[in-house]
């Protein structure tokens, strides 16, 4: 049973998809993650992110290896867990940068197919092209969405100490990085034709993760 989830920033990828893994015992897959560290990776080592050249040329340098355990994801670069410093402001503001760049993308979608492959028992991969190109044959395809007025509040409600921001700056970076994320020219940010969009905007986390394991169930035939 392979699962993919993609949508916007803030619809509740990751924190469905770890409940729903959980829930049904697969394994579970956060490809954002993957991403974020390849760009720790590059601001780590002072390569210019947006030198796309310095960043193609960078690419294959890093070994990243991430954990499947929906309970307890973790994710290393050349061995170190850089699980907190990958959600930092610095991160997210240079990730979506480094994330379109082909070269990036080609070697982390080998890595992500590679990962679910070898999950025996079915797994949930979320993202933002699971759907349209990293597993096109998934068993079921969701695409998640929420009004940007949810997507803020849930953000801002997260973000606290240095990187604390306003409703409406937390707002304006969200709908940046989905600019950018359904703009690039290499697999986009897409909802995937055959994948079931649910619109998160009115529903609670638990109303959300439910629907999803019922979308599962009945395609496993229960
Ligand atoms: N349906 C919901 N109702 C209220 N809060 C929610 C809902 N879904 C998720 N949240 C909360 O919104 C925040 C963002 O959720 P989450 O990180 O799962 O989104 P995401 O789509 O994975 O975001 P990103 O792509 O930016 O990583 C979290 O604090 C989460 O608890
Ligand atoms: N399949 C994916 C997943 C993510 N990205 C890029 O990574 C960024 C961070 O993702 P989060 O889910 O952790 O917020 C995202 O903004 C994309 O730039 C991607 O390209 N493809």
């Amino acid at each position: 049973m392979i699962v993919g989830i993609d949508g916007p920033s803030g619809t509740g990828k990751s924190s469905t998809s770890k409940a729903v893994a959980v829930k049904l015992g697969l394994r579970y897959l956060d490809t954002g993650a993957q991403y974020r560290a390849i760009t720790w990776w590059m601001l780590d080592n002072g390569i210019d992110v947006n030198d796309a050249s310095a960043v193609a040329a960078a690419s294959g340098k890093p070994t990243i290896v991430s954990g499947t355990d929906p309970a307890a994801p973790a994710i290393t670069v050349d061995g170190t867990d850089v699980a907190a410093p990958i959600r930092g402001k610095e991160v997210t503001a240079a990730v979506s940068a480094v994330s379109a760049v082909p070269e990036v993308r080609a070697r982390i979608t080998e890595l992500q197919r590679t990962i679910a492959r070898e999950a025996a028992g079915g797994i949930v991969v979320e993202g933002r092209d699971i759907g349209t190109t990293v597993l096109p044959d998934a068993d079921v395809k969701i695409f998640l969405t929420a009004s940007e007025e949810a997507r803020a509040a849930r953000r801002s409600g997260e973000l606290k100490g240095k990187d604390a921001q306003s409703l409406e700056a937390t707002r304006e970076a969200l709908v940046k990085r989905d600019a950018a994320d359904s703009g690039r020219k290499t697999s986009p940010l897409a909802k995937a034709g055959d994948a079931v969009e649910v619109d998160t905007t009115e529903l609670t986390l638990d109303q959300v993760i439910e629907c999803v394991v019922t979308l599962i169930e009945e395609k496993r035939g229960r």
